[in-house]
């Protein structure tokens, strides 16, 4: 894997062509153009096929659409199925899409085209924000996993007349459930057309799974109506010419090769914007670093460069700064995750540059660990990449790896979330939808036995699910209820018991929004100060509340946010989050207490929700080294929680990251004797399995 650089390490030397950093040759071809909005609606690829799509959803249950990057399957053709008369009579069209900025991004666009404003008869739904009128929106886009929610209230999604699962060769958990459920909707509903839509799927083995036997087929559609078999439809065409080059050799470093190839484009290519693909905040933050440097101190003609990230974690409002129009004479360089990688249109896009890389969920079911990692993309990620460019003008897309690896290595596609992931909020999401014989779910993927049988174990010591593997009365369902990871969903319900559930409730919501730091403001040892303000000697979560406490002290100011280094984006989002957590609690009768200073409570509270990542640390060591109490696996204390160095004892933390080890992120000091009371069965040495019942 290639090396990262670090800010205040030694500094990459930025190598030109000729030097021998990045060199490339050039494959492949296209062409278009467009005037008004209406006018490069119809210019696009999929107008063509307007009337075969809409003919296809009258008549099958479910529609595959495969065309190319741009050719407008995401933002068309909720519109057709609107203009054909899908939403009438109060119906809703449903988009759905694996990512939040996706979903609004589209949402936005269509409404744009449509004429109407955004959250009228054009809306969207992501977690903990709703953008749509009842009874006036048509079309709706929502992430994967907001529809699944919804089906807890209404299993057969009978608001529905239509479901485009769009992007669907991502692969996610929640795509994957989805997929398997709709298609057990459609048995009992089938008025409820399916369309299933991508680039880069294998339309085949998509239609095979919705393929139904031919005796229960011809039964189906001489009962009900449309033909059971799925239609495939290709889009041929594309927009724009999109030019690909490779590295002629393999890179050492993509983070530099991706810099060096960025200062290149400046140098010698005409006017147009850059989309980098890296793969986490860290190597983001280090490439809009350095190439800040190069516009401020050494290259006088780098001054255009305007050099934006894009990850999830960072502020709604600098996302939002990407899709801006680019000032005269400035040349933006947004340097994105993968969060960028599907559905979005970035207007004045013309170069991509692909490390060839992304951060990917991992799990080892045997040391129950999951990890994000840095790992090769496949072909369907590089090629959903290279179409950001070519969407409204020709564009160049620069691959930082050779074509012989593209053509003779790179996986053809990734694989399934469901087979790589802790499956605990799958589980209880099918066990809420009434779903028992999870192994025997129909899957479009099955996942990993190990891993099902892992989830389960952990739900049966949340006291989430009985002997019977059922949800238990009332905790299964109340934890089933919140929209949230199981483990702090049980750390809310514990919180009432003890008292403490304002605190617990607070802390909930800081750990749904990612991080409350500011990144990129000073340098790392004034963040690190201003933190020690708030560090508490319990941990991470306590110097939570005490941000939570000093912001609503100031009036929830925005100036004090700045001078502390507290994003204000996020403590706004935090408020909001609170209230929503507060009206469910409220709502499943959860005590609303606080504990005032007690934090006791509040660390047995998360060790209630926490207990299976409890870690242990030798009497001996001073290295910061902890051995988890399950796997015995060897985990560190992440140098930014206030821990760092601190090495109390007895742990839990809420998630782990790895780089060259394994860090614990957001750690709090227990006393060991709570793991046995939060979870008898599950520190016994025999733990009954819920597998056998
Ligand atoms: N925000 C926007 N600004 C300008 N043009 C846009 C915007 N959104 C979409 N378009 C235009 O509409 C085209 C179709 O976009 P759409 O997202 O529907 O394509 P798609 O086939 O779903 O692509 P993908 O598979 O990449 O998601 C784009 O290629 C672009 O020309």
């Amino acid at each position: 894997m290639s090396q990262f650089w670090k800010p205040g390490t030694e500094k990459p030397r930025l190598l030109d062509d000729e030097e021998g950093g990045v060199l490339f040759f050039t494959t492949s071809s296209s062409g278009g153009g467009y005037a008004n909005l209406e006018r490069q609606r119809q210019r696009l690829p999929v107008f063509k096929y307007r009337t075969a799509i809409l003919y296809s959803v009258e008549t099958r249950a479910t529609t595959i659409v495969v065309g190319e990057t741009g050719s407008g399957k995401t933002t068309q053709i909720p519109q057709y199925l609107k203009e054909a008369g899908w939403a009438d009579g109060g119906r809703l069209i449903a988009c759905t899409q694996p990512r939040r900025l996706a979903v609004q991004s589209v949402a936005a666009r269509v409404a744009e085209e449509m004429g109407v404003r955004l959250g009228e008869e054009v809306g969207y739904t992501i977690r903990f924000e709703d953008a749509t009128t009842q009874g006036v929106t048509m079309i709706k886009f929502l992430t994967d996993g907001v529809l699944l929610r919804e089906m807890m209230d209404d299993p057969l999604l009978t608001k529905y007349s239509v479901i485009m699962v769009d992007e669907a060769h991502e692969r996610s958990i929640s795509t994957d459930i989805l997929l398997g459920l709709l298609k057990k909707i459609q048995r009992r509903r089938p008025e409820l057309r399916l369309v299933i839509s991508s680039a880069t799927i294998q339309a085949k083995s998509m239609a095979d799974f919705f393929q139904t036997s031919k005796r229960r087929r011809r039964q189906e559609e001489e009962e009900l109506g449309p033909i059971m078999e799925p239609a495939i439809l290709s889009v041929e065409g594309r927009g724009f010419n999109v030019q690909i080059h490779y590295v002629e050799e393999p890179v050492a470093d993509y983070l530099r090769a991706a810099v060096s190839t960025v200062l290149s484009i400046h140098d010698k290519e005409p006017m147009g914007d850059i989309l980098v693909f890296l793969t986490g905040q860290d190597d983001i933050d280090a490439a809009v670093q350095l190439l800040t440097e190069e516009t401020q101190n050494r290259r006088k003609n780098s001054s255009g460069l305007m050099v934006l990230p894009l990850y999830s974690g960072l502020p709604r409002a600098d996302q939002e700064l990407v899709f801006t129009p680019t000032p005269r004479g400035k040349r933006k360089v947004v340097i994105s995750t993968n969060i960028a990688e599907t559905s979005i249109t970035l207007e004045g896009v013309v170069y991509v540059v692909d490390s060839g890389f992304s951060k990917q969920r991992f799990y080892n079911p045997i040391s129950d660990i999951e990890n994000l990692v840095v790992a090769p993309i496949s072909k369907a990620s590089a090629r959903q990449r290279t179409g950001r460019a070519g969407r409204v003008r020709p564009g160049k897309c620069y691959r930082l790896y050779t074509e012989e690896y593209f053509v003779k290595e790179m996986s053809a596609e990734g694989i399934p979330e469901i087979q790589r992931s802790n499956l605990v909020s799958c589980v209880i999401q099918l066990k809420a939808l009434g779903i028992d014989n999870i192994l025997g779910f129909d899957w479009p993927a099955s996942p990993s036995s190990e891993a099902m049988v892992r989830a389960l174990e952990v739900l049966y010591s949340l006291g989430v699910l009985d002997d019977d593997a059922k949800l238990t009365s009332p905790t299964g369902f109340q934890v089933a209820e919140f929209p949230l990871d199981p483990m702090i969903s049980k750390m809310i319900l514990s919180s009432g018991e003890l008292g403490c559930s304002e605190e617990i409730i607070t802390i909930a919501a800081v750990l749904s929004v990612q991080s409350i730091w500011v990144s990129g403001w000073g340098s790392q040892k004034e963040l690190d100060e201003a933190k020690l303000n708030f560090a508490a000697a319990e941990g991470d979560h306590v110097s939570f509340l005490n941000v939570y406490k000093a912001f609503l002290q100031s009036g929830k100011s925005s100036q004090w946010c700045h001078k502390n280094f507290v994003n204000y984006q996020a403590m706004k989002k935090v408020i909001e989050i609170r209230e929503q957590l507060r009206r469910t609690a409220r709502r499943l009768g959860i005590d609303l207490k606080s504990c005032e200073r007690d934090t006791v409570v509040v660390r047995k509270a998360i060790t209630y929700g926490f207990f299976a990542n409890a870690c242990h640390s030798e009497a001996s060591s001073h290295d910061g080294k902890y051995k988890t109490i399950r796997g015995s696996q060897e985990v560190y204390i992440h140098p930014s929680s206030v821990l760092f160095r601190v090495n109390p004892k007895w742990v839990v933390y809420h998630s782990l990251v790895s780089t060259e080890k394994q860090y614990m992120r957001n750690v709090i000091s227990i006393d060991p004797s709570w793991l046995t009371e939060a979870a008898p069965h599950f520190y016994q040495k025999q733990r009954p399995n819920p597998m056998l019942h």
